[in-house]
């Protein structure tokens, strides 16, 4: 077993080749699979994308593990995890024609681990063409014990907004606060633990390609996220025999089967298809220093693209702590329609075009071509204030951009503390056109 001690270290860099062993020479050198690894250990590949994906795209790890992985999965009984849901879910009745808002979800009454405490807000593309998204919240209070999960639907990509949670995974051990993000890569296995609780967060279930670092364009080779503060952590392994399940959700259906022991077994690994973890904290965002209000994807942390240049499956997009020094400008967003679809959320603070009823833990979803913008307050004084450098301070919000249209589910429509006032935060916004009135 891997020290406590040991096993929260992390490497940096993003995309990197890593090598990382938790017992000395466990790391075969010079070759991927020797006729016999130390240790007595088994070489595995785990395959992120096609073997023949161009090199640039191309992502897989190599681990050196106590079991393989065929004895880490015994026979899957179908179960059922009725709020976890997956694309395509159009539901009858519910409609995603609006703009929405939903105050933070209280934790409920009984315990919820990661499993259980996944509740799916929207759904878009299709889990089994491996194109669109999903997005949930999460409210955990419960550690997984001798209980391991993985997806083969996509990648994870979570957003702490309260307490604390550990990933042990195949890979090694992150732990992750408000602030921070983490991506558990398609097929690796973890469990999750709660550092400090309760948990909740938002969820990306992104079932396309990876999530990747965007082009900087015009920006250079610097600000944004910068790759090495991305955070990847070094090998950590278990051998650990008890009886445990170990929970598999696969093209949007879950199957659970039993195993004699922890199937976090690597011993050492090495490769560029491994979890990370990065402080948003760390990104420096670069903006208009003179005047006009730019598009959100200036603030592109992290795309998962499709085979549309440009147009991605998804982004995360973040609203951080920076300054406003536009001239003769409207500094908040623009009113606007978007092809795209747009589900935010707040981590903390207070979101500049809402300052009102969008709360940290409150998200919001404004689907393809539905017009929002700026509350009647922001509006207001976005128009009168004067136009001095002000700093947004204390404010973090994110979004999930989608090119595809995101589905409510029947929990984020019906159970969920949606708003049933929220488009009324535009009613104020009247004709003020005079059309005897020139301006200077
Ligand atoms: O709708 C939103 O609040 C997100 C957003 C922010 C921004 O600065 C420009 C466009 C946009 O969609
Ligand atoms: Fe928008």
């Amino acid at each position: 077993m891997t020290d406590q001690a040991d096993q929260l270290k992390y490497m940096s860099g993003f995309g990197n080749d890593f090598e990382t062993e938790a017992l000395p020479g466990a790391l075969p050198q010079g070759q991927n699979s020797p006729q016999r690894c130390p240790y007595g250990l088994y070489a595995e590949q785990l395959s992120g994308t096609a073997f023949t994906a161009p090199r640039g795209r191309n992502e897989r790890s190599w681990c050196y593990r106590i079991r393989p992985s065929v004895r880490h999965v015994g026979r899957f009984e179908p179960i059922d995890v009725p709020h976890w849901k997956s694309a395509p879910h159009v539901i009858p009745g519910v409609t995603s024609l609006g703009q929405y808002r939903w105050n933070p979800v209280p934790h409920g009454e009984g315990e919820t681990d990661w499993i259980s405490g996944m509740r799916t807000v929207t759904t878009a593309g299709d889990v089994n063409t491996q194109n669109g998204m999903a997005s949930h919240i999460y409210l955990v209070t419960q550690s997984m014990v001798d209980s391991y999960f993985y997806s083969a639907d996509g990648e994870l990509l979570v957003v702490p907004q309260e307490g604390a949670l550990r990933f042990c995974t195949e890979l090694g051990v992150l732990e992750v606060g408000p602030g921070e993000i983490a991506m558990l890569p398609r097929g690796l296995v973890y469990r999750v633990e709660v550092v400090d609780g309760p948990c909740r967060g938002f969820v990306c279930e992104n079932y396309g390609q990876q999530f990747d670092l965007p082009d900087r364009g015009p920006i250079g080779a610097n600000c944004l996220a910068n790759p090495r503060d991305f955070k990847t952590p070094v090998a950590a392994f278990e051998d650990h025999d008890a009886l445990s399940t170990v929970t598999l959700k696969w093209c949007g259906q879950f199957h659970r089967s039993s195993i004699p022991h922890s199937p976090l077994d690597v011993v050492a690994w090495h490769g560029n298809y491994a979890p990370y973890k990065y402080d948003l904290s760390t990104f420096s965002p670069v903006g208009a220093i003179l005047f006009d209000h730019p598009d959100p994807s200036i603030f592109t942390v992290l795309t998962a693209r499709s085979e549309v240049a440009g147009t991605a499956n998804i982004d995360l997009v973040l609203f951080r702590e920076r300054w406003l020094v536009a001239e003769h400008s409207f500094r908040p967003p623009w009113y606007h329609k978007n092809v795209m679809s747009e589900l935010m959320g707040n981590i903390y603070g207070e979101y500049d075009a809402k300052p009102d009823g969008f709360a940290p833990g409150a998200m919001s979803l404004h689907n393809c071509m539905l017009p929002h913008g700026p509350d009647q307050g922001a509006f207001e004084k976005a128009t009168t204030g004067e136009l001095k450098p002000h700093k947004l301070a204390n404010t973090m919000s994110f979004m999930f951009e989608t090119r595809f249209p995101q589905h409510l589910t029947e929990w984020a429509a019906d159970e969920a503390p949606m708003q049933a006032d929220y488009a009324d935060c535009w009613n104020g916004l009247d004709k003020k056109f005079d059309g005897t009135i020139r301006p200077a």
